[in-house]
């Protein structure tokens, strides 16, 4: 059984009829044992991702999946295992999940689900299931009435993850930020500041967008006072090192042309693709991304798009 590589597995986010999660914990004496787990198994030779997840949900809650969608795939070494962990959100089932061998079974609701009592490699899990599908990022700001009532524009329009990105130092830039963060909070939404912990830490933000000098030159502990951590990745090496900063997204790009960086050759879906599949973490698609590129996004392993034009009112075109 050693020296065979990383063992595939397929797992499944249940969800009850409340949007409550299905977990179960892992009997003690197995791989990482104790432990909570999204219900799933090895992929034997043969199945798919979905037929194996199918097989393992009948065994494990007596359940029939009849559908799911891709949520996240990551790769993780345990040190004594390395496993593929391939995320699938169950979207239709038949029957009432049990612990058919014996196992406890919980349900709890997405935010009460603790990255500590799973194992490791499941915070990316958790993260993605909190994480929206879109990651908005500010424009400059010439009028702050006018920044702050497209910001309204946004949330009112169901946006809930925001970048602020207002370049320059000024009295104004702070009392945005400020005001910024008071409405992200008061309309459900989480606001990190571009490359600033400075003005993360004053304005109240949740937590900090790291470029691409600061992903180079930070360390974790002056991280470990925010909520959210993001970084912006141009190629595999830098996913790496986000997650090994203990990041919990990022954004990799540009995937398209962009009007901001002419200059800079597109990845493209493919290669999007085979970055986000060795990621750790989830990534959204940047550059030259709208809304309807956010399905595309998600088809190709990652958890949504960002962008500045495609999604700040008034800009696109
Ligand atoms: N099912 C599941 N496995 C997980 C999760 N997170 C995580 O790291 N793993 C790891 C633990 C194990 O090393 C591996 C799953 O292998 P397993 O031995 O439990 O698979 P299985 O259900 O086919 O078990 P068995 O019948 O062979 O005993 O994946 C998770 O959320 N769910
Ligand atoms: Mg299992």
């Amino acid at each position: 059984m050693s020296g065979a590589g990383p063992v595939h597995v397929a797992v499944g986010v249940v969800q009850d009829g409340a949007g409550r999660i299905v977990i179960a914990r892992r009997d003690a004496h197995r791989h990482q044992g104790g432990r909570w787990e999204f219900p799933g198994g090895k992929i034997e030779p043969g199945e798919t991702p979905f037929t194996a997840l199918q097989r393992e949900l009948a065994e494990e809650l007596g359940v029939t999946a009849e559908a799911a969608s891709p949520l996240i795939r990551i790769p993780y070494d345990y040190g004594d295992r390395q496993v593929v962990l391939d995320v699938m959100r169950v979207t239709a089932y038949s029957g009432e999940p049990e612990g058919v061998e014996g196992q406890p079974l919980a349900r709890v609701a997405i935010d009460s689900l603790d990255p500590v009592a799973f194992p490791a490699g499941n915070r990316a899990i958790i993260t993605a299931l909190r994480l929206p599908s879109t990651y908005i990022i500010s424009p400059d700001c010439h009028d702050p009435d006018d920044w702050l009532a497209q910001l309204d524009r946004c949330l009112a329009g169901g946006t809930r993850l925001i970048q602020f990105r207002v370049r320059g130092e000024s009295p104004g830039r702070d009392r945005l930020a400020s005001e910024a963060v008071k409405r992200c909070h008061a309309g459900g939404a989480v606001m990190l500041v571009n490359g600033d912990a400075t003005l993360a830490e004053a304005s109240g933000a949740d937590g900090v967008h790291l470029n691409a000098r600061q992903l180079r030159d930070c360390n974790r502990q002056s991280l470990s006072g925010f909520t959210w951590i993001g970084a912006s990745c141009h190629n595999g090496p830098e996913l790496a090192r986000a997650a090994d900063l203990g990041a919990d997204f990022a954004v990799l790009g540009p995937v398209a042309p962009t009007a901001s960086h002419p200059g800079a050759a597109p990845l493209g879906w493919a290669a999007f693709a085979d970055a986000v599949a060795a990621a750790r973490l989830p990534v959204y698609a940047l550059g030259g991304m709208g809304r309807a590129d956010t399905e595309t996004a998600i088809t190709h392993g990652g958890q949504g798009a960002a962008g500045i034009r495609g999604f700040w009112p008034g800009l696109s075109g």
